[in-house]
């Protein structure tokens, strides 16, 4: 990674011109850094250059100038500094493969993406580490809707990566008055918060599609929170970064805003649509659905307590009436409240 000061405009590429990364590509561009935003589509490209917006998928939101449509891929990266990472997690590894034999030696990867590899349960730093050893490694994770961070509604994120250059560098790079970075070393911890909150996420949708009173989105965000971090602890991730904004403050957003299109997929199943109705009619990615599928056999194989996953999974792939999935969950052992406070009180 390069040494200069961050006062010295940076040379950015967020690869994936989505709702996420353009979100964050206009935040690099509005703080002074060049920025070039590649994307597939000829289409919407242009569209960026004429009108400065996004209109597929952020739709209504003025671009800065800084901020530079690409379609080549060896254009947008042969010189940046730092190179972000927001395809869905299904794109990931081929993207990353085609773009790291194109990169400076000092150039650092950060992930945007909030997801599991399909079949090998690869996380996407677990991708980045594989495909460009050689290079600073980050990602960034937390309570970030893109359209309220469009719409510059005060948010906070979290920057993992075990290099503390590069936190503080990010943390710079994207940080102005009405979004706030925060650092945190547990770069695993992080982001599997960020993908796990995505099955709460359709289960909070489902729920509130049925009626869910307020005890029960309480009740829900806060046992999301123990199933959640008792798998991530059994996979070595540290139990307080589900504290953080990575953890908790994912979970409150995703599992309370129509603007989460994992929410929404639940909720239209909820009301009575099947998965592929609810998918298409949210027409933008929804990881959890993956994500489900991947933590329900992941928790199968290791024997983790998951009742959410397991009652989402039922009604989702089994066809399990909602009504008895929800007697189930309410007639298991009782049990402790906070479990990383041992048995014995
Ligand atoms: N939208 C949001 O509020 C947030 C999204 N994220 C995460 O960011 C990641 C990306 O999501 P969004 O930007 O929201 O998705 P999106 O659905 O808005 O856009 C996905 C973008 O990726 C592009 N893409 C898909 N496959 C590709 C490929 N093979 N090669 C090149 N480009 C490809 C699509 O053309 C599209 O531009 C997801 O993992 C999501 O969980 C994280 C935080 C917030
Ligand atoms: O991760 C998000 C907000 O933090 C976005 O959630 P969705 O992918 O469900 O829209």
């Amino acid at each position: 990674m390069n040494n200069t000061s961050l006062e010295t405009p940076q040379a950015i590429a967020v690869l994936g011109g989505g709702s996420f990364g353009t979100a964050i590509a206009n935040i690099a561009a509005s703080n002074g850094h060049r920025v070039k935003l590649w994307m597939r589509s000829e289409k919407q490209a242009d569209d960026i250059l004429k009108n400065r917006e996004n209109s597929r998928y952020l739709p209504g939101y003025h671009l800065h100038d800084n901020l530079t449509p690409e379609l080549d891929l060896t254009e947008a990266v042969q010189d940046a500094d730092f190179v972000f990472v927001a395809v869905p997690s299904k794109a990931f590894r081929a993207v990353v493969e085609q773009a790291v034999p194109l990169l400076q030696p000092h150039a650092a990867l950060i992930s945007l993406t909030k997801g599991i590899e399909p079949v090998s349960f690869k996380l996407m730093s677990q991708i980045l580490h594989e495909q460009a050893p050689n290079h600073d490694i980050g990602v960034i994770s937390g309570p970030n809707l893109a359209k309220e961070i469009a719409d510059h509604h005060i948010s906070a994120t979290v920057v993992a990566s075990y290099s503390q250059p590069l936190r503080q560098k990010v943390q710079q790079m994207l940080s102005n008055q009405t979004f706030r970075v925060y650092g945190n070393p547990d770069i695993y911890g992080v982001e599997l918060a960020g993908a796990l909150k995505n099955i709460y996420a359709i289960v909070s949708g489902l729920a509130a599609a049925l009626g869910m009173a307020e005890n029960t989105r309480a009740a829900l965000i806060t046992r999301a929170l123990a199933e959640m971090s008792r798998f991530a602890v059994r996979l070595g991730a540290n139990p307080m970064t589900f504290l953080g904004l990575a953890g908790v403050g994912d979970l409150i957003v995703t599992c309370s805003s129509k603007l989460s299109r994992n929410y929404r997929v639940g909720y239209y199943i909820g009301e009575g649509d099947s998965l592929k109705q609810a998918i298409k009619r949210v027409g933008e990615t929804a990881e959890g659905i993956n994500t489900l599928r991947m933590v329900h056999d992941k928790a199968a194989e290791m024997q983790i307590y998951m009742p959410l996953v397991s009652g989402l999974y039922a009604i989702i792939f089994e066809d399990k009436p909602i009504r008895d999935v929800a007697g189930n969950l309410m007639s298991g052992d009782l049990a402790q409240d906070v479990e990383f406070m041992g048995a014995g009180i």
